[in-house]
C-alpha cells in the first residue's frame, strides 16, 4: 500500500500536503488545475523531487530517502523516454537490466511483452519508424517489463487522438493493473478518469486530497472538481 504520511512539499512560494494512502491494486487518477501539483506529487512518490517533510511508504517500507532506481516504481511519462538510437528490443532490455544485456532468456520474455502490447515482430525496429501509438506501446511494455507493484503515468497518452488514448488506456489498465499493480496517473480529460479510474485524487489549493472512489466522485463533484470539469 503507498502511504503518504504528513507530507510537505515546498518549491519557492508553491506549498503542497497530503497525508493519505491508496489501496492495492487501485487505479487512482490525479486530477486538478494546472499548476495544482500533480506533476509535483508524482515527482516525489518517484523519488526525483525530496519533500520538505513527512513520509513516502509502500507496504510499510520507508522510500522518502531512496534513489528512484531502487523504489519499486515505474513512470510513463508524455515524452515515453524511448531511446531513439537503440531498437525497440534494447529500449525494453533497459527495463530488465540498467546496462540493457540481451540474452535468450530476456529476448523470450521481451518477444512476450511485444505481443502482449499488440507489437509482435518491431523488435529490431527503432522508435522513429514506429507510429506515436506505437512508441506508447513500447513504453507501456517497457513498464511491463520493469514488473513493479507502483505504476506512476503522468499523461501519457496526451500526444494522441481521442480514440487512440481511449485504446492505450484501456491497454495499459489491462497489462499494468491487471496483476494487483497499483497505478496513478495524471491526467488532464475527465474522460480518462471516468475510463478506468477506480479513486480520484484532488489536487487543489495546496492539497493533494484523500484517494476517493471515481464513480461517486465524478456523479457529484465538489465544487473543487466541479470547476476543473467545467461543469
Ligand atoms: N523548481 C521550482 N521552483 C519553484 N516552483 C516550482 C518549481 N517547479 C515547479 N514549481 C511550481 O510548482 C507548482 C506545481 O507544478 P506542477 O507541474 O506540479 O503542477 P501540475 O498540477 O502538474 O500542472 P500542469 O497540469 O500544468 O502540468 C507550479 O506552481 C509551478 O510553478
Amino acid at each position: 500500500m503507498l502511504r503518504l504520511e504528513g507530507l510537505e512539499i515546498r518549491q519557492g512560494d508553491f506549498e503542497l500536503r497530503a497525508d493519505w494512502a491508496l489501496p492495492d491494486g487501485a487505479v487512482c487518477a490525479v486530477m486538478g488545475p494546472s499548476g495544482g501539483g500533480k506533476s509535483t506529487l508524482l515527482a516525489v512518490i518517484a523519488g526525483f523531487l525530496a519533500p520538505t517533510s513527512g513520509r513516502v511508504s509502500w507496504n510499510g517500507h520507508e522510500l522518502t530517502a531512496l534513489p528512484p532506481a531502487r523504489r519499486p516504481i515505474s513512470i510513463l511519462f508524455q515524452d515515453n523516454n524511448l531511446f531513439p538510437h537503440l531498437t525497440v528490443e534494447r529500449n525494453l532490455a533497459l527495463g530488465l537490466d540498467p546496462r540493457g544485456r540481451l540474452d535468450a532468456g530476456s529476448r523470450q520474455r521481451i518477444a512476450e511483452v511485444l505481443d502482449r502490447v499488440g507489437l509482435a515482430g518491431m523488435g529490431a525496429r527503432k522508435p522513429a519508424a514506429l507510429s506515436g501509438g506505437q512508441q506508447s506501446r513500447a513504453a507501456l511494455a517497457r513498464a511491463l517489463l520493469m514488473d513493479r507493484a507502483l505504476v506512476l503515468l503522468d499523461e501519457p497518452f496526451a500526444a494522441l487522438g481521442p480514440g487512440l488514448r481511449m485504446e492505450m488506456l484501456d491497454l495499459a489498465r489491462e497489462v499494468l493493473s491487471g496483476e494487483g499493480r497499483t497505478l496513478l496517473m495524471v491526467s488532464h480529460a475527465p474522460e480518462d478518469a471516468a475510463r478506468i479510474a477506480s479513486h480520484i485524487v484532488l489536487v487543489h489549493d495546496g492539497v493533494a486530497a484523500t484517494p476517493e472512489a471515481a464513480g461517486p466522485l465524478l456523479a457529484d463533484p465538489p465544487r473543487a472538481l466541479r470547476s476543473y470539469l467545467g461543469r
